[in-house]
């Protein structure tokens, strides 16, 4: 590990088992990208397969946002080939990258709820912009009660964000990334600012929506116990590279000392 090109599976290693044989939805390939003299992303390789939950781990500043960038067509990369649910993002117009983010669910730290709004509207709300991915519904209370059964809230649908809770908040973000059914699901840092049992919860619905709707789930991380209980496979960005990848028992017993300050506590 630690040279500076892609780490192929070793196909009876855990990770290599892991993946053996399942579909690829994310496929990224030799990511480049500077600003000036800042090379943050050097030749990043990334391959979530369908229903597996994938946690990165990088330092701050490492360039994890960019890479989710890149991904969803927020930011041009300067090369590399980056391809999710066979399409290839560097050649989506416009509309292709809607119709292909509506198929991506985002759970941002700053994926603040509309404060004016109830619940009930904040759910609605990605309703409306992608009402022809859902057939055109006229009726969405069924499909915002579903999805807030799914996170366990479905008495505070007429209450403001300000009655709940930071953990609350945080799950009827996940309600509202859930309510479109995404076929993968890119969450940063979805535990950052929750006490260590709030956090716990927020992990124990991210495995059972997995579970339940086999979501492929890229997971951004500096929470090592979040990435303990979610992942299967880890990769860790260091100098803008897929430095070490595996599951958390290789990697957390790996003696390189780049890959080991990540388990220090
Ligand atoms: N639009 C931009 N213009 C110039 N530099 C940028 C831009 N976006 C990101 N960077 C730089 O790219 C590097 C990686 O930033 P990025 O936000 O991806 O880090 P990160 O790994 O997500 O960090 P954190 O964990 O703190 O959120 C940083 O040095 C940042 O200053």
């Amino acid at each position: 590990m630690g040279n500076n090109s892609y780490i192929p599976h070793v196909q009876d290693s855990p990770s290599g088992k892991i993946t053996q044989g399942r579909k690829v939805v994310i496929d990224i390939r030799d990511l480049r990208k500077s600003f000036g003299e800042n090379h943050v992303l050097n030749g990043f390789h990334l391959r979530l397969y369908e229903g597996e939950n994938l946690v990165v781990m990088g330092k701050s500043g490492s360039g994890k946002s960019v890479m989710i960038k890149c991904l969803v067509g927020l930011m041009q990369p300067d090369s590399g080939y980056i391809e999710v649910m066979g399409r290839e993002v560097n050649t989506l117009d416009q509309a292709q990258l809607d119709a292909l983010r509506a198929d991506i669910g985002f759970l941002f730290q700053g994926s603040a709820l509309y404060d004016s709004m109830t619940v009930r509207e904040n759910l609605e709300f990605p309703i409306r912009r992608h009402r022809e991915k859902l057939g055109n519904v006229s009726d969405t209370e069924p499909l915002v009660m579903e999805a807030l059964e799914n996170v366990g809230l479905a008495h505070t649908i007429d209450l403001m964000p300000e009655e709940l809770s930071g953990g609350m908040k945080r799950r009827v973000a996940l309600a509202r990334t859930l309510i479109l059914k995404p076929k993968v699901i890119l969450y940063d840092e979805p535990t950052s600012g929750l006490d260590p049992i709030t956090a716990k919860e927020i992990i124990e619905l991210m495995r059972s929506i997995q579970r339940k709707y086999n979501t492929s789930s890229l997971i951004i991380t500096h929470d090592v116990d979040c990435a303990r209980v979610v992942s299967e496979r880890m990769v860790l960005l260091v100098d803008g590279i897929n430095y070490a990848e595996g599951t958390y028992a290789e990697l957390s017993s790996d003696k390189d000392p780049k890959v080991e300050a990540f388990f220090k506590k």
